[in-house]
């Protein structure tokens, strides 16, 4: 029997009714939750709940409304949180992006901001660096030598880095470190070594408070979470033993999740016409022809070196390559044409870096969801604004953007919100050639299921879609077909049935044989 005079260790984070309000709207209220040391903690919540804004009250971006408190080995840290002092005080950040420069050595990303200083010639002593960082990354079971290159490592390397960066300086199994939906930034075949990672932290003792989107990930990883939903907390420190994820995502979502099989409700139903291209080169991408049906939604695939993040930005114009695409009787010349020549074509493309080149950030979500369709609404005399209304509020319920305000300036939104906002206003349209590249990144378990339905919608429309992203279960979930790309080219062609774990297998199974280029542009082959 447990003896219940005994005390309850000291968490090892502990946040006590934080609220944040931006004029005069809380974002964030009373939100509270513990992690116990050696935990891996997991906060969970749709787009706009509050992680963000947790978050960064945690880490002294922004400062709390009077009334909360922080504490690290049960003492008081903040509210005010001294950013500069956090992490000799326990608490480290990995972001999304992990934040290395690909350009500077292991040693220098590790010790940026804390160089050892000769305290007269204040000089970096970097064989003093060296040694520290060697220390930390032999802690993290890697021999990546301090003086490498980041450009140079592997993904699972690079992982290595950002979380030496986090933990240098502290005894080992001390402290938490706040993993902010870094894994979206890491490929699959560096999963299991960041996950592998995670473990090794905890298991001697340090905390982990994990933010991420995927809960298949969350279930696998963490101990217990806490789910946020309109800036409450509404359920905190449930073990993800006893959850599956149908149960998770309906805590997250705060309903039954009705994320029915996408195939079954949109069939495939192929039209003969093709979009084709032929002969694609430009990063690492190597002489791609494939076609694509209209009514088709075709995937993408591949490892993070095999060209599939320079694929879209070719055809949609946002990188300069060569090669044709065929449609409607129309040759687009990809090494001459500019993006509105790709537009005038009926291309549309839908970028992965949405942030800095899909969305107007001072524009409103009305402004930026009907801007694109405003030459085909209209009439030439009057472009009126009722149909904007009204098709920003379809988009609005569709993706439950959050708020569900039209006149909102998108940068007032969360970053799941602005991605909505842009997927919406493409999706919502009925291109001829519809370009996704990494569709579903930073968006929630709801968001995931409306953006992967309407991409099959837009096929169903008439389109020819195509899917570029590392996401198997969302290619399993929408595609006729998938290609796999190795070396920038495309050495494998699936077609269904299929699913998540047989398109993975096939990405690091490809082997010579496979190679056999498929260079003509067939269309489908059950046609
Ligand atoms: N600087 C700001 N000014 C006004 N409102 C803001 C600001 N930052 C965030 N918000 C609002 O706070 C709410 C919570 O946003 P937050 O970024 O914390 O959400 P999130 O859960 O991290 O979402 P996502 O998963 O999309 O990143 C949103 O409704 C957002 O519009």
């Amino acid at each position: 029997m447990a003896d219940e005079s005994a005390t309850p260790p000291v968490p090892r984070l502990e946040v006590r009714n934080l609220t944040k309000t931006f004029a005069g709207v809380a974002v964030l209220e009373n939100a509270s939750l513990t992690i116990a040391p050696g935990e891996v903690h997991a906060l969970v919540g749709q787009n706009g709940s509050g992680k963000s804004t947790l978050i960064k009250l945690i880490s002294g971006v922004y400062s709390a409304d009077p009334g909360g408190e922080i504490l690290l080995d049960g003492e008081h840290i903040g509210p005010p949180i001294k950013a500069k002092a956090l992490h000799g005080q326990g608490l480290s950040f990995v972001h999304q992006d992990l934040g290395l420069v690909p350009d500077l050595s292991v040693r220098d990303n590790v010790r940026v901001g804390r160089h050892a200083v000769n305290p007269i010639t204040r000089r970096i002593r970097t064989s003093e660096d060296a040694v520290a960082v060697g220390e930390t990354l032999k802690y993290l079971h890697t021999d990546i030598a301090p003086s490498a290159k980041v450009s140079t490592l592997l993904p699972s390397e690079r992982v290595a880095v950002a979380v030496a960066r986090a933990l240098q300086d502290r005894t080992p199994g001390t402290g938490v470190v706040v993993f902010d939906e870094s894994s979206r930034a890491i490929p699959h075949e560096a999963l299991p070594a960041f996950y592998d990672m995670i473990r090794l932290l905890t298991s001697q003792g340090t905390a982990v408070l994990f933010v991420s989107h995927n809960l298949k990930e969350v279930l696998e990883i963490a101990d217990r979470a806490t789910v946020l939903r309109n800036g409450r907390v509404v359920e905190t420190g449930i073990p993800t033993a006893g959850l599956d994820e149908a149960e998770l995502t309906g805590l997250v979502l705060g309903r039954a999740a009705e994320l029915g099989d996408i195939m079954e409700t949109l069939p495939p139903a192929p039209r003969p016409e093709t979009v084709e291209f032929v002969d694609v080169s430009g990063g690492r991408v190597e002489g791609v022809s494939a076609a694509i049906r209209r009514g088709e939604v075709v995937g993408f695939t591949g490892t993070v070196d095999s060209g599939l993040s320079d694929l879209g930005p070719l055809l949609g114009g946002d990188r300069r390559g060569t090669g044709k695409v065929k449609l409607g009787g129309r040759v687009v010349d990809l090494a001459r044409a500019r993006v509105v020549d790709l537009l005038d074509a009926g291309i549309a493309f839908i970028p992965a870096d949405r942030h800095d080149k899909g969305v107007a950030l001072e524009l409103t979500v009305e402004e930026n969801a009907t801007l694109p369709h405003l030459r085909s609404r209209g009439k030439p005399w009057w472009t009126g604004f009722k149909w904007q209304r009204a098709e920003t509020e379809g988009i609005i319920e569709r993706f439950d953007i959050r708020p569900p305000n039209p006149t909102m300036p998108v940068a007032a939104m969360s970053g799941g919100n602005q991605q909505k906002v842009l997927l919406g206003k493409w999706l919502l349209g009925t291109p001829d050639l519809l370009v996704l590249d990494d569709p579903t990144q930073a968006v929630d378990v709801g968001a995931r299921h409306a953006i992967l339905t309407a991409s099959r919608q837009a096929a169903a429309d008439g389109s020819a879609v195509m899917v570029c992203s590392a996401e198997v279960e969302d290619l399993a979930a929408i595609c006729d077909r998938v290609l796999i790309l190795q070396d920038g080219r495309i050495v494998r062609e699936m077609t269904r049935p299929f699913d998540a774990d047989t398109v993975l297998s096939a990405i690091f199974t490809v082997d010579d044989a496979a190679h056999a280029l498929l260079s003509a542009p067939t269309p489908a082959s059950e046609a």
